[in-house]
């Protein structure tokens, strides 16, 4: 958003209009403007509020007079006589770079001065305002670096008809500026995800030809997540009592951080003793169902008692819970946060296996696993937030959200 503001001594223009009104005339005013003028019976006052308006939008701008003229900006008024400005060619040109949309002006006058404000505004900016403490969480990238810098973030999960899941995942770290990506599928969905996939380097596990993981998986696991800053587990995994164990055994050999999502949170609700020996840090990120499966409770009593119950988990698991919904709430390490972005066009399938791919990303870019949480949940709902300004909340859909982290970033970054 930009702001400008102009006041006018009505007495210059007087004495403007009394030495050399047409020369004036010709060179500040349109056709148009000059006709409304006369209309008014060169009124002083109101001449001074269109020359105020005029320098108010150049400073809304950014450029003053000169990069754009005075003609380039035709201040004129509806119906009501309320003022707008209609842009020649050459002003919206000028817009157009500044990604604004909407320029609004308001001119006020007394016997004195005129004033004129202008405000201007780009669908992107409409009433987005970052929290300072977010901006301060995004890392920062050196100059002399490259992608070994920022990450290697392994994602696991996918299983015959979810492998949209993993995809989205992985896209979303990608987005959110993770060096390198693994995507771990099991073997027999290896084709259809090299398709989909382009950025990501694509894993493919020993599935003994089922479609999802096995217990067999578990030594081509290991081997691929040794060298990893961070996993993400359960987009389309799949629940049973097979994989609850391979899950059991990636927490006990897997030494960093963890975001679990999905059906990684599924898994452990079949034995959630499975998180007492962990040595790294754990991320949870159920939606309300998940937990309410989870604590064996039901949906309604976890609505009821977001915050308590989410404390709970975190202080009973030691782990960093991420209570989804409206207001999505993060516990831990005796800390809590509630995010303000967000919006019910993202209740879509697949926008919570974008925010599991984000939370990774910022983890495995070094920042701490509570702060790097904050920021992915936030970066997630103003991605949210910005696909809303373009689709409304009916047709948006995950990949909208997945479109829309970069811009979400590059916001928080200004
Ligand atoms: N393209 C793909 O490959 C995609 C694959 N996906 C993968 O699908 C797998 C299953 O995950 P899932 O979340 O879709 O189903 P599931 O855990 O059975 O939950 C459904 C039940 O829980 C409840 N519930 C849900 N949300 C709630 C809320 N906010 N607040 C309250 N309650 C809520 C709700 O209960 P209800 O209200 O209907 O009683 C609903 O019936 C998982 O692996 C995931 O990664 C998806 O990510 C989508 C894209
Ligand atoms: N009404 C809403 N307001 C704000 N955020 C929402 C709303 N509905 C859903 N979301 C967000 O969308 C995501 C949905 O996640 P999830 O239910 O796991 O979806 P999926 O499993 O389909 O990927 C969460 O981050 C949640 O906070
Ligand atoms: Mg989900």
């Amino acid at each position: 958003m930009t702001t400008g503001v102009d006041i006018v001594n009505v007495s210059r223009i007087s004495k403007i209009l009394l030495e050399k009104k047409d020369n004036f005339y010709k060179k500040v005013m349109t056709d148009r403007e000059i006709n409304y003028i006369c209309s008014r019976n060169h009124n002083p006052r109101t001449i001074a509020g269109i020359f105020a308006a005029k320098e108010a939008i150049s400073k809304t701008l950014g450029t003053g007079i000169g990069a754009i003229g005075w003609k380039d900006m035709e201040i004129l008024h509806d119906d009501k006589g309320k003022p707008y400005v209609n842009f020649s060619d050459k002003g919206k040109k000028i817009i157009e770079e500044l990604t604004l949309d909407v320029i609004e002006i308001s001119i006020t006058h007394e016997e004195e001065y005129a004033i004129a404000f202008a405000i201007g505004y780009g669908k992107q900016d409409e009433f987005i305002v970052v929290d300072p403490y977010i901006k301060k969480l995004l890392p920062k990238r050196k100059k002399d670096s490259h992608k070994g810098n920022y990450g290697r973030v392994g994602i696991i999960g996918g299983s015959k008809g979810m492998t949209g899941a993993p995809y989205l995942a992985t896209q979303a770290a990608l987005r959110s500026g993770s060096g390198l990506v693994y995507t771990l599928i099991p073997k027999s969905l290896e084709d259809i995800m090299a398709v989909k996939l382009t950025e990501a380097i694509i894993k493919p596990i020993e599935d003994e030809d089922k479609g999802f993981f096995t217990l067999k998986s578990i030594e081509d696991i290991k081997k691929e997540i040794e060298n990893m800053d961070v996993l993400a587990i359960g987009p389309g995994f799949g629940v049973d009592i097979e994989r609850c164990q391979l899950l059991r055994e990636i927490l006990n050999y897997f030494k960093g951080p963890i975001v679990l999502d999905a059906d990684g949170i599924n898994c452990i609700a079949l034995d959630p003793s499975i998180l007492d020996n962990r040595e790294g840090i754990t991320i949870m990120t159920p939606h309300p169902g998940e937990l309410a499966n989870f604590l064996k409770r039901t949906t309604k009593e976890i609505q009821g008692n977001r915050i308590n119950y989410s404390k709970y988990v975190s202080e009973k698991y030691n782990v960093i819970m991420v209570l989804k919904g409206v207001n999505t709430i993060i516990t831990g390490e005796g800390e809590i946060f509630l995010n303000p972005t967000g919006n019910p066009g993202m209740a879509t399938a697949g926008s919570g296996d974008i925010l599991t791919g984000i939370i990774a990303s910022f983890i495995g870019q070094g920042l701490n696993s509570f702060k790097g949480t904050v920021l992915g949940v936030y970066c997630h709902g103003l991605a949210g937030d910005m696909a809303k300004l373009d689709k409304g909340e009916y047709g948006l859909i995950a990949t909208d959200i997945l479109e829309n982290i970069p811009y979400s970033i590059k916001k928080i970054e200004e």
